[in-house]
């Protein structure tokens, strides 16, 4: 499962939190199947946005990326996401990345814009020969989503308008690496790929992220995969996360009306809470998050956990049972957090005799919801 991590800098949102939240969720069913999951995330640590943050706020682009990424990190713990196998950063991947981008040029799946000053390494959408099926989005909509997410569909010289840049030659003032390719940076798209490709390999079973990486983040990163690897396709699912959302905007950096969970952590909000709030709904639906959504979080826990504290409680190994259906039914987190209320409420209204009940249902949700009791 490879499943793409931040760009360091606005750490943790609870955007951020509720996608990688979903692929908790699969890491633990597929654990709980028995799977020996191998799990690879990045961290995009270079890359534009992260410039013009740190640049904005005169802040040393490096430092910017590890104090984030550590931030990042510590939430993560917080609400009880298991670490991936692999966490590797950009800059470290470097070499594998301008490697790639180097056989790509060879096998003629990219080429240079005839650009004197910059002539810049950019992906033929062609190369694959599968190119949108991962989008299955229309050409005006491939390049007004490139330009609105860090393409340059009107960049001279370019085959296709929505082509991806693979290898940015250095400016001055910019951060740049020594290559066969020339002194450079590569582009976004490109890191993922080399980052999975040599660690989970040519095919996978799972590419994940929010729905704004549909297009071009993952389309690129199988195009590019398959390009390379003639393997397709690269991914069995493209699964993509709803957006969380803020007084009916999308929660994002741009707009800069995020909720982070360490102010909430430092509000005392117990991240179980948080993580409750954010499973209240489907993982693929856009949904806000409110005060009243944390607020019903809280006193759900409270609920289960004084449910699991009773010494004795109705069986609860239908419980199990039906936590494992639903979640195997695409995710259906709100259907099984109903079924650890009814559970609970049973429990509390008509006690049981079952005394080694509490233990498994708390066991239950802590493996397979990440919900602490
Ligand atoms: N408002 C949001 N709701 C849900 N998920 C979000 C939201 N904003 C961002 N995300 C997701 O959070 C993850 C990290 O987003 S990010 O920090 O912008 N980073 C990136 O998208 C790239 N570093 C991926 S390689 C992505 O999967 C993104 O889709
Ligand atoms: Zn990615």
């Amino acid at each position: 499962m490879y499943v793409c991590g931040i760009t360091p800098y606005d750490a943790t949102h609870l955007g951020h939190a509720a996608t990688y939240l979903a692929f908790d969720l699969v890491h633990r069913v597929w654990r709980d199947l028995g799977h020996d999951v191998h799990y690879v995330q990045n961290v995009t640590d270079i890359d534009d946005p992260l410039l013009e943050r740190a640049a904005r706020d005169h802040d040393d682009w490096v430092v910017l990326g590890m104090r984030e990424t550590a931030l990042f990190r510590e939430d993560m713990e917080a609400l009880r996401v298991l670490p991936p196998r692999q966490y590797v950063g950009a800059v470290e991947a470097m070499g594998e990345i301008a490697e790639l981008v180097g056989k790509l040029l060879a096998a003629g799946a990219a080429y240079r814009v005839p650009d004197p000053e910059y002539p810049d390494v950019y992906f033929d959408s062609d190369a694959s020969g599968h190119f949108g099926y991962e989008s299955n989005y229309d050409e005006a909509t491939m390049i007004e989503l490139s330009r609105e997410r860090g393409g340059d569909p009107d960049r001279p010289g370019k085959r296709h308008p929505a082509d991806a840049l693979l290898w940015r030659m250095a400016r001055p003032g910019e951060p740049h690496w020594e290559s066969d390719l020339g002194a450079g940076r590569p582009g976004w798209h490109v890191e993922c790929t080399a980052i999975a490709l040599n660690r989970l390999g040519n095919q996978i079973d799972l590419n994940g992220g929010g729905s704004d990486l549909v297009f071009p983040h993952h389309e690129f990163g199988a195009a590019h995969a398959e390009a390379f690897t003639g393997v397709h396709p690269f991914a069995r699912h493209y699964v993509h996360a709803g957006m969380i959302g803020l007084d009916g905007e999308k929660m994002s950096k741009s707009r800069g009306n995020l909720v982070f969970v360490s102010k909430l952590r430092a509000e005392d909000v117990d991240p179980n809470a948080v993580r409750l709030a954010l499973l209240a709904g489907h993982y693929r639906t856009d949904r806000a998050w409110t005060a009243d959504l944390l607020a019903t979080a809280e006193a759900r826990l409270d609920r289960w956990r004084a449910a699991v504290a009773l010494p004795a409680a109705p069986p609860a190994h239908d419980l199990v049972t039906r936590l494992r259906t639903h979640l195997a039914d695409d995710l259906d987190s709100p259907a099984a957090l109903a079924a650890v209320d009814a559970w609970a409420g049973e429990a509390l209204e008509r006690r049981g005799r079952d005394e080694s009940a509490p233990a498994l249902a708390r066991d239950a949700v802590d493996a397979l919801l990440g919900v602490a009791l």
